[in-house]
């Protein structure tokens, strides 16, 4: 059974998130009827600070213009100071997560924007992952990065253990029931966590899918073996299908459901390998058929992130990453680094009410890189 992450944690009353470049409050601001309070932005917004610096030092050709841009989107400063906006009102809703064992993936990122949005966070966090991870948060390691836009810290209501390539205890394998690293833990396969879910919390309104695994993702796809590519296909895209199907009996009408995918679905990425590339093509496919009848059955919305390179855990474990922020700074239309907060946001946008009749999409967070048919950079074209 997971054991709770509250303890010890400092509560907060998450405050509604207003996505808008033109945020910037003070603390009893009243906006369109709703009473909304949200502490005063500015330089107390550790993510813009941390965009802005990070942007510059990394890449010190770009403009202070650029940062500047940056750094009041993720702050929401505005150069008069007026307050307008559509809120991105997730208060009683509850989220969630599955794929959260450190602060650097989008997992995190999307859990603070729901956040901050005001949605009740618990997490579902992978058996081998989940002592570390909750070490980390018990010992303040994340403090910093819980941090969220009205200066309050993150509250993750529980963590539940949890290895999504299993459905029920029969089908876990003996040696991984008796694997050290998943000793000390119970009722962590898909079924069973909607079923304390269930029992904990009764309902929830939001189920996000951050979490992939290919075994062989540095081999290329003719050198990859039937159970690396089905490895990567039960991880990476069934894990979506299983966790919809099991927790859609628990989603009040109205929910949303939100999973992350790569570009290497539809275009060919060299390096990303293993299958990964045909399990993200599954994930889009299914998100279409999932969307359709989770939609007829329970007024459920189902759409997918295809985010631009991250340096996160899992995608340092493929190699190339720090190339393809390169790439993607140097041949994208917005000239920028992709921030996990950008991702985060755009999934509390697509959760939300305000999203109500987007269902069955692919939306792409990439800076726009999708949309470039070459490479700028390209030591052919400067000839
Ligand atoms: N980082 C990128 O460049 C990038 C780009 C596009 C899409 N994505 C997608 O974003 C999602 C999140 O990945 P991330 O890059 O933020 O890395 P991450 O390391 O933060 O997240 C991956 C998570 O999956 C978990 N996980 C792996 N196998 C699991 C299992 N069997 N059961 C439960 N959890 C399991 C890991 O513990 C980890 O927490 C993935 O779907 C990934 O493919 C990432």
């Amino acid at each position: 059974m997971g054991a709770s992450a509250a303890a010890g944690l400092q509560a907060v009353v998450a405050r509604p998130y207003i996505i808008s470049p033109t945020r910037m409050f003070t603390s009893t601001t009243t906006i369109s009827g709703f009473n909304l309070k949200v502490a005063k932005q500015g330089l107390t917004n550790s993510s813009g600070i941390f965009s802005r610096q990070s942007l510059c030092e990394r890449y010190p050709s770009a403009s202070s213009k650029n940062c500047r841009v940056v750094t009041r989107a993720m702050s929401g400063e505005t150069e008069k100071g007026t307050a307008y906006g559509l809120p991105i009102d997730l208060r009683g809703k509850r989220a969630f997560i599955a794929g959260v064992a450190d602060d650097n993936g989008y997992g995190w990122a999307i859990a603070k924007a729901l956040a901050a949005a005001g949605a009740e966070i618990i997490v579902g966090t992978w058996v081998p992952a989940l002592n570390i991870f909750e070490t980390s948060l018990r010992r303040g390691k994340f403090d910093e990065s819980r941090r969220l836009p009205n200066g309050s810290l993150m509250e993750i209501s529980k963590i539940y253990p949890l290895d999504a390539i299993y459905d029920t205890p029969e089908d876990v394998p003996e040696d991984v029931k008796t694997n050290k690293r998943y000793a000390g833990c119970s009722n962590w396969t898909v079924k069973e966590v909607a079923e304390s879910v269930k029992n904990d919390f009764g309902s929830i309104d939001i189920l996000v899918h951050s979490l992939a695994n290919g075994p062989e993702v540095t081999k290329s796809l003719l050198e990859t073996s039937r159970r690396g590519y089905l490895a990567a296909i039960s991880a990476s895209s069934y894990s979506f299908v299983s966790l919809l199907q099991h927790f859609l009996p628990i989603m009040n009408s109205g929910g949303a459901s939100i999973s992350l995918t790569y570009i290497a679905s539809e275009r060919t990425i060299p390096g990303y390998g293993g299958g990964m590339s045909s399990a993200k093509a599954a994930l889009e496919s299914d998100t279409r058929v999932l969307a359709f009848e989770a939609g007829r059955k329970g007024q459920i919305r189902v759409n997918t992130i295809s985010a631009g390179p991250l340096g996160s855990r899992a995608a340092k474990a493929i190699g190339f990453i720090e190339k393809m922020i390169d790439y993607s700074y140097s041949n994208a239309p917005l000239q920028k680094e992709l921030l996990a907060d950008e991702v985060g946001n755009t999934a509390a946008f697509l959760v939300s009410p305000l999203a109500s009749a987007v269902t069955g999409s692919v939306v792409y967070v990439d800076n726009g890189l999708n949309t470039m048919g070459f490479a700028i950079d390209s030591s052919t074209l400067a000839t």
